[in-house]
């Protein structure tokens, strides 16, 4: 008898439903988070490659694999998924911690801090602390009406100027497929945050620990570069995430951008990965 066919479904929908995460296990998601993160490195390498036939048609498939994958509405899904299980809750909550011990949470007479949330895939990150964050989600694909689609990137610079008390990248910079864009985010950060502003930065950790051109070390000087001094670090040994708190300072006149604009080996070794951070002038 011949076996009763599986009922297809639709895998590229759109569904901006945030309630409804896809069910998978960690080991799913995770698997699928890469794959993810390896089309969009090949797709943003393509796009900014001469426009060769081989080249339209390398980029065409790596589309199509995105698309049949369920494009940015599955990777957010997934991430959600990844966010709520496999890290014990979202970034949000090291961030709070953070800021509740230095004593933003009970400060008299004060406004509210001015939180920038780029990349969020939940409206409501922030709201159990609606008294003194005044938050604002915004992200590439909006899966709520409360979040602004709006690309990092592209937002208005004289408006965003010295405007935010709080900046928040969480999981993002390795989001972003080149490595100048990753280093524009963090001089924009720098740009849009008030004096003394605090940056809120995420990576996983084989990010730091284990690329071929990133290290603490490195990290640490490239952020020093752009104006931001460390506040808070939090890692561990064989955890999955990096967590890190700058305070912005003011830029030295005499920055050198110049060991941060080409790709230089830190480490050596085959089972390297190749996540870098690159810096252009300003
Ligand atoms: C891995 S999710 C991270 C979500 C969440 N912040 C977290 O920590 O789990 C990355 C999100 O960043 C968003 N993103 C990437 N580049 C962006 C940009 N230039 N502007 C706004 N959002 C961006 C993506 O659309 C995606 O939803």
């Amino acid at each position: 008898m011949p076996k009763a066919r599986k009922k297809k479904v639709p895998i590229t929908s759109d569904g901006r439903d945030i309630a409804s995460p896809a069910s998978s296990n960690p080991h799913t998601t995770r698997t699928v988070i890469r794959r993810f993160h390896v089309l969009l490195k090949r797709q943003g390498q393509l796009e900014n490659n001469p426009a060769t036939t081989s080249n339209a048609a390398e980029l065409k498939k790596i589309n199509e694999e995105i698309a049949i994958m369920g494009g940015l509405a599955a990777y957010q899904r997934m991430s959600s998924v990844g966010q709520g299980t496999d890290r014990g809750g979202g970034s949000e909550r090291v961030l709070i911690n953070w800021l509740v011990n230095m004593g933003f949470s009970t400060r008299d007479n004060m406004s509210k801090l001015g939180l920038l949330e780029v990349g969020a895939l939940k409206p409501d990150n922030y709201a159990s602390c609606s008294s003194w964050i005044d938050a604002t989600p915004i992200d590439l694909r909006s899966r709520h009406p409360a979040i602004r689609e709006q690309d990092f990137l592209l937002m208005e610079v004289n408006e965003n100027r010295g405007k935010w008390d709080i900046l928040s990248l969480s999981l993002v910079i390795n989001f972003v497929p080149e490595p100048r864009d990753r280093g524009r985010m963090l001089c924009l950060a720098h740009t849009f945050l008030r004096e003394s502003g605090l940056l809120f930065l995420v990576l996983p950790l084989p990010c730091v620990e284990n690329s071929r051109y990133l290290t603490f070390e490195h990290l640490s000087s490239l952020m020093t570069t752009i104006g931001f001094c460390e506040v808070e670090k939090k890692w561990k040994q064989g955890g999955k995430m990096a967590y890190w708190l700058y305070r912005k300072v003011e830029r030295d006149t005499c920055s050198d951008f110049s060991p941060f604009r080409k790709r230089s080996a830190c480490r050596q070794g085959s089972s390297r990965n190749n996540f870098v951070i690159l810096l252009q002038d300003l």
